[in-house]
Parts: structure tokens; sequence; C-alpha cells
């Protein structure tokens, strides 16, 4: 059998994945999303020379020891001291306020004894000191946030203090699941003889929801060609841009899904990787519409979608950040076969900080061995196993 190499089903995916598409939003509804266009900063921050402490202003060259300056007026924040500071003179100044004109350094209020309307210093002056200077923070014309990274809630408050009321981001695809097999129930039914609750769906929708307008998801479709194709019509008359299906993906009698999707109009590219988990996938496109044909054992649908789905929405949506990790492991890895294998990890804690520790099991019908895999080890073909301590590669859970 011809299974196709990991890397080059992603390069296939990626060459049916559009350009970004840009769109504006309100500041709001930009967390989350992916920057298309730099977060070019329009003033200058801070806009005035401003101080970083409660004290007072002056000229350096004033402030001796023992040494008493006249107080000749307050700049609070948001209503700076509208005259000049003078020889021997000093201003009552707050975090934030504006420096006077004339003067050139703070002193905290700590370091100020103050008798009516004079104060003294118990510090010596250093020139500048607790002064936030004009354009120190960013520049008009700075680029802050680049295109290609998340808006997450460092850089929305970045955007927010350059003053942006809206960001540029990329569209996001709307994503229609389904899941196939006469086995099927939903979770909370009472199970007959020889039903399987459907579990494959909980698990996808919110791992693609981050990057998705919408996951909507259509249930259930019979292993019954009639009744399939009218899911999947149903499915494709809400042009979504990417569908995703689960289950009747390998070479049984009632894996009819691949014939389903060829009657429909689909344009099969690949079927069956070289990889375990996650064999039996297809991808293919119907117009602009992408589809995924996930293989139906639970471990194998997340899998797929973490390797082959991800890396395409991060492309639709031009993300540019890092996808892989690399880590120590916590202990060893056995030998790996022909295929590659995408080995379910335990990001664990340790005194010499983060590490993965396998999960030994390797069924791909396993579902509960997924209760504590936050990352998937990459481990490459025929690869030989590794000690624990051995840096490897590994695709983390949860990162966008
Ligand atoms: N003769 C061969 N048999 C199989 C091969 C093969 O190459 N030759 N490949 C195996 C591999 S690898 C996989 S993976 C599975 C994939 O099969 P399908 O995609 O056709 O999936 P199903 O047969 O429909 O289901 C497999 C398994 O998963 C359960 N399932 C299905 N959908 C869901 C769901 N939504 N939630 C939870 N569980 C689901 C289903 O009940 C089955 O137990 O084929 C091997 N066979
Ligand atoms: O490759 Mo299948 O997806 O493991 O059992």
């Amino acid at each position: 059998m011809n299974l196709l190499p990991v890397d080059d089903a992603i390069a296939a995916i990626l060459r049916r994945v559009p350009e970004p598409v840009a769109e504006t939003v309100p500041l709001a509804e930009a967390a989350g999303r992916v920057l298309l266009a730099p977060l070019v900063a329009r003033h200058d921050q801070p806009p005035f020379n401003a101080s970083a402490m409660d004290g007072y202003a002056m000229r350096a060259v004033d402030v001796t020891a023992g040494h008493r300056l006249r107080v000749v007026g307050i700049s609070q924040a948001g209503a700076g001291f509208a005259g000049a500071v003078g020889a021997d003179e000093a201003v009552r100044i707050f975090t934030g306020a504006p420096v006077p004109d004339g003067a050139d350094t703070v002193i905290m209020q700590e370091e100020a004894v103050v008798d009516g309307d004079f104060v003294s210093f118990t510090a010596p002056p250093r020139l500048g000191h607790s002064i936030r200077p004009l354009g120190n923070d960013f520049a008009r014309g700075q680029t802050l946030v680049e295109a290609g990274m998340l808006i997450a809630p460092m850089q929305l408050a970045v955007a927010a203090a350059a003053n942006a009321a809206t960001l540029t981001v990329a569209r996001r695809p709307r994503i229609a699941l389904l899941a196939t097999g006469d086995e099927l129930v939903l979770p909370g039914a009472e199970l007959g003889p020889d039903q399987i609750v459907a579990s494959n769906s909980f698990g996808l929708r919110p791992l693609l929801a981050p990057y998705a307008a919408d996951v909507i998801d259509h249930g259930i479709a019979r292993d019954d060609r009639d009744a399939l194709r009218g899911k999947l019509e149903a499915v494709f008359a809400g042009a979504p841009d990417v569908v995703v299906t689960t289950g009747g993906a390998s070479v049984g009698d009632h894996d009819i899904v691949q014939d389903i999707l060829l009657e429909l109009g689909v344009t099969l590219d690949f079927w069956r990787i070289n990889m375990r988990p996650g064999k039996p996938l297809m991808f293919g496109t119907r117009g602009k519409t992408l589809i995924f044909g996930l293989p139906g054992n639970p471990v194998s649908a997340m899998v797929t979608a973490l390797v082959f789905i991800r890396p395409a929405l991060r492309a639709w949506l031009g993300y540019t950040g890092a996808t892989t990790w690399r880590l120590p492991l916590a202990a060893a890895t056995p030998p790996n076969t022909a295929r590659r294998h995408f080995m379910r990890a335990q990001l664990v804690h340790g005194t010499n900080g983060p590490a993965l520790l396998p999960i030994a099991q390797t069924d791909s019908g396993h579902t509960s061995s997924l209760a504590h895999a936050d990352m998937l080890i990459v481990q490459p073909e025929h690869d030989p196993g590794q000690k624990a301590g051995a840096i490897v590669e590994a695709l983390a859970i949860d990162a966008f």
C-alpha cells in the first residue's frame, strides 16, 4: 500500500489554502484574532516628558544638601504646570504628569523635606532621574505588533495604548463537522447493544474553534449511501470553507465517505498517510471548500486534526508563530516503525523544568489515554527510541 509521507501531505494541503483575507474589527473584538496588517504607532508615547514618581521636579543643578527650593506650582496627570521652572524653584509633581519646562529631574517625595512653600532634598540630584522621556515607550511610525501575530491580551493592551480603535485581522473560515457511523449515539443517550458514544465532534469543535468564525456540528450521518449523501448535501449547502468528516475513511464495506464525497464533486488530493495514528486520512477540495476526511478512531481523529487541519487553518489566517516545541523526555521512548508516530505525552514539571512524559498507549481507539495528553511527541520514521533526557520535537495541543 502506498502511504504518503506526512510532510508531503501537509505541503499538498497548504497548496490548497487560500491567501489570507483582511477584515477590520473593533478593538474590543480583536482578542484571539491574527493580525494581518502590522500595528503601527500613530503617536509618540509618552506624548510628553512624564514623571515616573510622585515628588518634585526641578533643575538638577539647584539641588545641593540642605538647599531650599521654592515650590511654585503643581503638575498632575491630565493637568500640567503651565509655567516654567526657574532657578531655585521646584514644582510638586505626580506620577504620569508632564514634567514642566525648565525642569530636568524628578526626586520622589520620600527623599524630600517640606517646609511651608519650600522643599529640600535628602538625596543627591541625578540628572534626568524619574523622567520618562517623550517617545521613550514608542515613537510614531514604529511597528508595535507584527502581521502574523496572534492578538492575545498583551498585544491587545499595546494596541489600545497605541490608540487603535480597530485592527486589521484575517477573516476566519467557517467550518462544518459531520460524524459518520451506524453505531454512534450522542453523549447522554442510553447505550443500546453494539452502540458507541460519538465523542469525536466534541473534541474537534473546541480544537478548531479558535481559528474559525464558526464551527457548525451537523451531527451524525448513518452508514447508508442516501443518508450520508443527504447529510453531506446539507453540509455543502451551508457553503462552509472547511468540511471535516470523521469515520468511514478506511477500507471496510461501510467506509463509504470517500465514494459519496466523489459523487458530490469532491476532488480527492490524497488518501492514506505514513503515520500512526491516523493512516486513513483523506483530503480533497470541492470548489473552494477544503475537505478533511478524518479516521473514526477517536485518537486518530484528534491527532490528524492537530497535524493537518491546524497547519491549514494557521496558514489560512497568516499566522506566523512557532508550531513545534523542543523539550527533554521525562522517560525513554520505544523504537518506532516505518510510520511517523505522533505519540501522546504529558507535559510534566520537574525540578529541571518542563519535560515530556510519553504515554505508553498506542491504540488509536483508546480514548482515556487522551485525558492527560497535553503534547504529541513527533517520533520520526524508524526512530530507534530515545533515552530519558533526550531533546525531542513535540506539538503542543493547547497552543494556537
Ligand atoms: N483492513 C483494514 N482495516 C482497517 C485499516 C486498514 O488499513 N485496513 N485501517 C485501520 C485504521 S488505521 C483506522 S484509524 C480505522 C479507521 O477507520 P474509519 O475511519 O473507517 O472509522 P470507522 O470504521 O468508522 O470507526 C473506527 C472506530 O472509531 C469509532 N468511531 C467512529 N466515529 C466515532 C465518533 N464520532 N466518536 C467516537 N468514536 C467513533 C468507531 O465506532 C470504530 O470503533 O480503520 C482501521 N481498519
Ligand atoms: O492509524 Mo489508525 O488511525 O491508527 O488506527
